[in-house]
């Protein structure tokens, strides 16, 4: 599924983040606790040099707690890298985020002193929500639907802390198909981009390989199905998803599920691990190093071309 997603505000963010990384003291970058690899906005990694890094596993409160564990343990494995995670219940994290960032810049801490932290996070991740709550007060703007945020703005914070916060981005280009499913799957695309039959079918595979049980629970089936559309036929029958001549809706059921997951209904589900990251970055890598070799091969030929066409005309 190829995500033809990506609005003018979002280039000009990077180039405002350029810009402005160099004075920054800490990042933070918020993450959707449910695809904290997914979520990951590759400008972190690539413009943050030696910066220390807050990673906030958001929407804890949706994700599966042990997964949480695990990932804030294999991202605080990168130096420089502390994690968090936060649920709804922002209000008491505020010192935890304060006091983390004072530990990371200590040299920016005391009288007269400011310390700089910029905010960063893919739309949708939460990242208005955690502002509004740090600062005790509504500066952002905040939404159900992904790109609310558009222009950047630097609030003073208590403590001497002053946050810069950047507009919503996704990448130029998801290179990695199985993150677009779970972006489209937990909401962080805009549903008019979505074929919800597809994701649907990703998630349904997904979940019956990790969590079996709350999909049988959920749905009420008596057996598991064997593969995603047998799920989404015995799944549409028991929530009478069925139109004219008996046929499962599966357009129908493919939207429940999807919005099933992103409340949580089904349970607390991640959909992501460190193992999937490892293996899914060696993939894109490779296919990265393909296209590149085909690249070069094309130019190649085109060069030789050229070469004998010379050689012809004289
Ligand atoms: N369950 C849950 N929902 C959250 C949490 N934090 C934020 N949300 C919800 O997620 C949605 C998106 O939140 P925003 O704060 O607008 O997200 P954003 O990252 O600023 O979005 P953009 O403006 O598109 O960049 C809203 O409906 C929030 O209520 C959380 O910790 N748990």
């Amino acid at each position: 599924m190829a995500i033809q997603w990506f609005p003018g505000h979002m280039n000009k963010a990077r180039n405002e983040i350029k810009e402005i990384m160099p004075q920054m003291d800490v990042i933070i970058e918020v993450l959707d606790a449910r695809i904290p690899y997914s979520s990951e906005n590759p400008m972190v990694g690539q413009l943050r040099g030696d910066k220390p890094v807050i990673k906030i596993m958001n929407k804890a409160d949706l994700a599966d707690p042990e997964l949480t564990k695990q990932w804030m343990e294999y991202f605080e494995r990168e130096n420089g890298v502390k994690a968090l995670a936060f649920g709804h219940d922002k209000a008491n994290e505020v010192q935890r985020i304060n006091a983390l960032c004072k530990k990371l810049a200590p040299h920016k801490v005391g009288q007269d002193k400011q310390l700089k932290a910029m905010i960063m996070g893919i739309p949708n991740v939460g990242k208005s929500t955690l502002i509004n709550t740090l600062a005790g007060r509504i500066v952002a703007k905040t939404g159900n639907e992904p790109a609310v945020t558009k222009a950047q703005q630097r609030i003073k914070l208590e403590d001497g802390i002053m946050l810069y916060d950047t507009p919503g981005m996704l990448w130029p280009k998801v290179e990695n198909e199985n993150s677009g499913y779970r972006l489209a799957a937990t909401g962080a695309i805009r549903d008019t981009a979505i074929n919800y039959e597809e994701v649907a079918s990703y998630t349904a595979e997904y979940l019956l390989g990790a969590y079996p049980e709350l999909l049988k629970a959920r749905y009420k089936l008596d057996e598991l199905p064997d593969c995603d559309w047998t799920f989404i036929e015995m799944a549409g029958r028991k929530r009478g998803c069925v139109k004219g001549g008996n046929q499962v809706d599966t357009h129908k059921m493919s939207e429940i599920l999807i919005n099933e997951l992103r409340d949580a209904v089904i349970g607390q589900i991640t959909m992501e691990t460190p193992e999937m990251r490892e293996s899914e970055e060696e993939m894109v890598a490779e296919l990265r190093a393909q296209a590149e070799a085909k690249k070069a091969a094309r130019e190649d030929e085109k060069r030789q071309r050229r070469a004998r066409a010379r050689k012809n005309r004289r």
